[in-house]
C-alpha cells in the first residue's frame, strides 16, 4: 500500500463516490450548525418537503449574535434582525429534530468550542459547519472545515458534501517554545511566514515537538486560524493528549465502542515516508510573543519589533500596508510597545477556552486594568463555570474586567459588543480585517496572556516583562 499523510487516511474513508474528474462525495460525520448560515438552508429543505437526514449528527447553538451581557434572556438586547436569527434557529432545530443548545442551556457557546466540549468532534471524523474556523476541530484529527450557506443545506438533506481533494502541506514546528510564547503565537507567526495565501489549495497538517507539547486547547487555538493562512483546513494526528480529552465525553463512544474508535484512532497519523505537496519548518525557539499592527493577519511582528513601514514591502503588499497604517492610526517606526490600547477583548473560538483564561488570569493577578473598558467572554456557558470555580473570573472582576455570557461577541460586530470608530482594541480573535469588530475599529491580535498584559499596562506590552 502507498503510503499515506493523515489527510489521505481520512480523506479516503469518507468518500463515497469518485467522479472522473476526481470531484467526490465525501461523508460527513458531523455537521455543526449556527445562526447566521443556516436559516436559508433550512426553509430550502421546507420548501422541498425535505427531512434532515441525519438528525443525531446534525447540531446546532446559537453564538454569533447572542448578546454577552447578564440580561440576555430578556429579547430586547438583541437587534431585531439578530433576534429574528435566533428565533429562527429555535424553530428550525425544533422542528427537524436535531440536537440543540439554547440560549438558556449552560452547555451554549461558540460552536467550535461546543463540539469538541461535548465530544461531538472526535478524530477520524469529517466535521463540516457553515463556518470559516470550523478548522479548529482538526485539532483532534478530524477533517473539519467550512461550508457555504447552499452546502449546509446540501449536507442537512443528504449527510454528503460534493469535494474535490487539496493538497498535501506540512507545517512542522521543531523543539521547545520560549517562555512566555503560546499557541497563538505559533498560529500567527505561521500566517506571518506563509501568508494569508500561503496554504491555498491545501490542507495543512502540524506536528513536530512544539506541537506536540500543547494541550487540545492549545492546538484548537493552531487549527483554528489554518483558515487565515488560506489552507481548506489544517490539522494535527491525534495521541494520548486526544483520547484523554475525548475520553468520557457526553458524545464520545463508551465501552466496546470506544475500544474500536481507539484501535481506529491510532491508525492515523501520516506514514513516514508519506508525500507533501509542500513543507514549511519553523524552529520553536524562533517564535516570540507576536502582535498583528495592521488589517490582515499575516501583518505579525514580534512585540520588540516596530511598526514597518509601506516602502518595507514588495508589489501590492505596499499600497495594502500605507493603507493599513493609515486605518490603524499608526506610524512607522513606533515601537509596538508604545502603542496605546483602549480596549481589551479576551474570548473568541481562537482563545476562549479555560486554558486562555487560565494565562490571563495568571497575568492579571492582584493588578488593576489602565485601559477604557476590558471584558472576557468564556466560549462556552461550561468554560464559564468552570473558570468561577477556580476563582478565575473573581481575579477578572477584581482587575475591572466585565465577566460574560458566552457568545462569539467582540470577534465580530454582529452584536451589541463593538468598538467604537478609532478605538483601539487588544484582542486574543483571529480577525483583524477592517472593521471586524465595530465600524472604525482598530484591532491587534494577540494572545490571551499579551491581551493581559496590554489590559494593566494600557498598551501593547512584551508579557515577558510582567513573568
Ligand atoms: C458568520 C460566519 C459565517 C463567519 C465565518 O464563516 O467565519 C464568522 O464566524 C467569522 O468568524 O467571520
Ligand atoms: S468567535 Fe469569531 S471567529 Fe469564532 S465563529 Fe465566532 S465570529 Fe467566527
Amino acid at each position: 500500500m502507498s503510503p499515506k499523510t493523515l489527510y489521505d487516511k481520512i480523506w479516503d474513508a469518507h468518500v463515497a463516490h469518485e467522479a472522473d474528474d476526481g470531484t467526490c462525495l465525501l461523508y460527513i460525520d458531523r455537521h455543526l450548525v449556527h445562526e447566521v448560515t443556516s436559516p436559508q438552508a433550512f426553509e430550502g429543505l421546507r420548501m422541498a418537503g425535505r427531512k434532515v437526514h441525519a438528525p443525531d449528527k446534525t447540531i446546532a447553538v446559537p453564538d454569533h449574535n447572542v448578546p454577552t451581557t447578564l440580561d440576555r434572556a430578556n429579547a430586547a438586547t438583541m437587534t431585531e434582525d439578530s433576534r429574528i436569527q435566533v428565533e429562527a434557529l429555535d424553530k428550525n432545530a425544533a422542528d427537524f429534530g436535531i440536537h440543540y443548545y439554547p440560549v438558556s442551556d449552560i452547555r451554549q457557546g461558540i460552536v467550535h468550542i461546543v463540539g469538541p466540549e461535548q465530544g461531538w468532534t472526535l478524530p477520524g471524523m469529517t466535521v463540516v459547519c457553515g463556518d470559516s474556523h470550523t478548522a479548529t476541530h482538526g485539532a483532534f484529527g478530524a477533517l473539519a472545515h467550512g461550508i457555504g450557506t447552499s452546502e449546509v443545506e446540501h449536507v442537512l438533506a443528504t449527510q454528503t458534501l460534493i469535494q474535490k481533494k487539496s493538497k498535501n502541506m506540512k507545517v512542522e514546528i521543531t523543539g521547545k517554545l520560549r517562555p512566555g510564547v503560546t499557541a497563538k503565537d505559533i498560529t500567527l507567526s505561521v500566517i506571518g511566514h506563509t501568508g494569508t495565501a500561503g496554504g491555498t489549495g491545501y490542507v495543512i497538517e502540524y506536528c513536530g515537538e512544539a506541537i506536540r507539547d500543547l494541550s487540545m486547547e492549545g492546538r484548537m487555538t493552531v487549527c483554528n486560524m489554518a483558515i487565515e493562512g488560506g489552507a481548506r483546513a489544517g490539522l494535527i494526528a491525534p495521541d494520548e493528549k486526544t483520547f484523554a480529552y475525548v475520553m468520557g465525553r457526553p458524545h464520545a463512544p463508551k465501552g466496546a465502542q470506544w475500544e474500536a474508535a481507539l484501535a481506529w484512532w491510532k491508525t492515523l497519523y501520516s506514514d513516514a515516508d508519506a508525500h507533501w505537496d509542500k513543507v514549511v519548518t519553523i524552529k520553536g525557539e524562533d517564535i516570540a510573543p507576536v502582535v498583528t499592527w495592521g488589517t490582515s493577519p499575516e501583518d505579525v511582528l514580534p512585540i520588540t519589533g516596530k511598526v514597518p513601514a509601506a516602502e518595507d514591502f514588495k508589489g501590492g503588499k505596499v499600497e495594502a500596508a500605507k493603507r493599513s497604517l493609515e486605518y490603524m492610526g499608526l506610524e512607522p517606526g513606533t515601537p509596538l510597545n508604545q502603542i496605546k490600547i483602549d480596549t481589551v477583548f479576551i474570548g473568541s473560538c481562537t482563545n476562549g477556552r479555560i486554558e486562555d483564561l487560565r494565562a490571563a488570569a495568571e497575568i492579571l493577578k492582584g493588578k488593576k486594568i489602565a485601559v477604557k473598558r476590558a471584558m472576557v467572554v468564556p466560549g462556552s456557558g461550561l468554560v464559564r463555570a468552570q473558570a468561577e470555580e477556580e476563582g478565575l473570573a473573581q481575579i477578572f472582576i477584581d482587575a475591572g474586567f466585565e465577566w460574560r455570557l458566552a457568545g462569539c461577541s467582540m470577534c465580530l460586530a454582529m452584536n451589541p459588543d463593538q468598538l467604537q470608530p478609532g478605538e483601539r482594541c487588544a484582542a486574543t480573535s483571529n480577525r483583524n480585517f477592517e472593521g471586524r469588530q465595530g465600524r472604525g475599529g482598530r484591532t491587534h491580535l494577540m494572545s490571551p496572556a499579551m491581551a493581559a498584559a496590554a489590559a494593566v499596562t494600557g498598551h501593547l506590552t512584551d508579557v515577558r516583562e510582567l513573568m
